[in-house]
């Protein structure tokens, strides 16, 4: 498949992203973690993140959601510029047009699991109708669960629990931190299946991975590096999305050296 990675209506722009952490115990010193990064995750695509550990994938993920703050740079998702909008709106603009599936930042482990799974829906002022929990639990396999609070299942059910709730809400935009990080193969697999599935009912889903075969089930793969965007390359080549993040580790290493 060709595929063009400027679709003509990006769903998240950033432009000059940039994040940078104080350094515990050096008061007023930063480390920049995102340098600037300028890129755009087209509609109705899964996109991959991948990088050698450090590299800032998750950051990148946390700051284009708003749950990490950056300190500039834009960050445009469906055609709002988010970082201008007031916490409360961010998180309004969240409830109705991101759904989660990470490790962290995940369920409310005060609630039931069908309950998280209608909850976003709620957060948001609406109502996902209870066929269509049921129907998400069904198909992720976590029926009997129902009843039960996130913290007594395991981190494969509740990564499973995650998903159903995305596909029971039907977010427009889907971010994953290492979807398969906790699970076995064969859940894995379920999980990723969902994920590659979630584009054709129209929603965009940006994927943080390890797993240069779980990159490549994406339309395009970006490849992070030293906090920067490295290379953007097509999905469908798992064998060469591990060569490119080797290169981008290569390129750090040498970085490091020069520095
Ligand atoms: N809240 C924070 N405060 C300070 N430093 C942070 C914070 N979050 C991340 N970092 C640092 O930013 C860098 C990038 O972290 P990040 O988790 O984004 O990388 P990653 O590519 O997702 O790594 P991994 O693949 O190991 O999960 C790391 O050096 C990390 O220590």
């Amino acid at each position: 498949m060709t595929f063009s990675t400027t679709a003509p209506v990006p769903c998240i722009r950033l432009r000059g992203l940039r994040t940078e952490f104080p350094i515990p115990g050096r008061r007023g010193e930063t480390t920049r973690v995102l340098h600037d990064i300028d890129l755009e995750i087209p509609e109705g695509r899964l996109t991959a993140v991948v990088g050698p550990s450090g590299s800032g994938k998750s950051t990148l993920l946390l700051c284009t959601a708003g749950l990490e703050p950056a300190t500039a740079g834009s960050v445009e998702i469906l055609g709002t510029d988010v970082r201008s909008l007031s916490p409360r709106k961010q998180a309004a603009f969240r409830s109705e047009n991101i759904g989660f599936v990470f490790q962290k930042y995940n369920l409310v482990s005060s609630l039931t699991v069908e309950d998280n799974i209608a909850l976003p829906a709620r957060l948001a002022g609406r109502r996902v109708p209870r066929a269509r929990v049921e129907d998400a639990m069904a198909r992720l396999g976590i029926a009997k669960h129902a009843r039960r609070r996130p913290d007594r299942l395991s981190g494969g059910e509740r990564q499973r629990v995650a998903v159903a709730r995305v596909l029971a809400n039907q977010p427009r935009i889907v971010f994953a931190d290492e979807p398969t990080g906790a699970l076995d193969l064969k859940s894995g697999h379920v999980v990723l299946d969902w994920l590659q599935a979630l584009p054709a009912q129209g929603s965009t889903v940006l994927m943080v991975t390890h797993d240069p075969h779980a990159a490549a089930r994406a339309d395009q793969v970006v490849v992070m590096g030293s906090g920067r965007v490295h290379a953007v390359i097509p999905g469908g080549d798992s064998r060469a999305v591990g060569d490119a993040v080797l290169a981008a580790q290569s390129a750090d290493e040498a970085g490091g050296e020069a520095s």
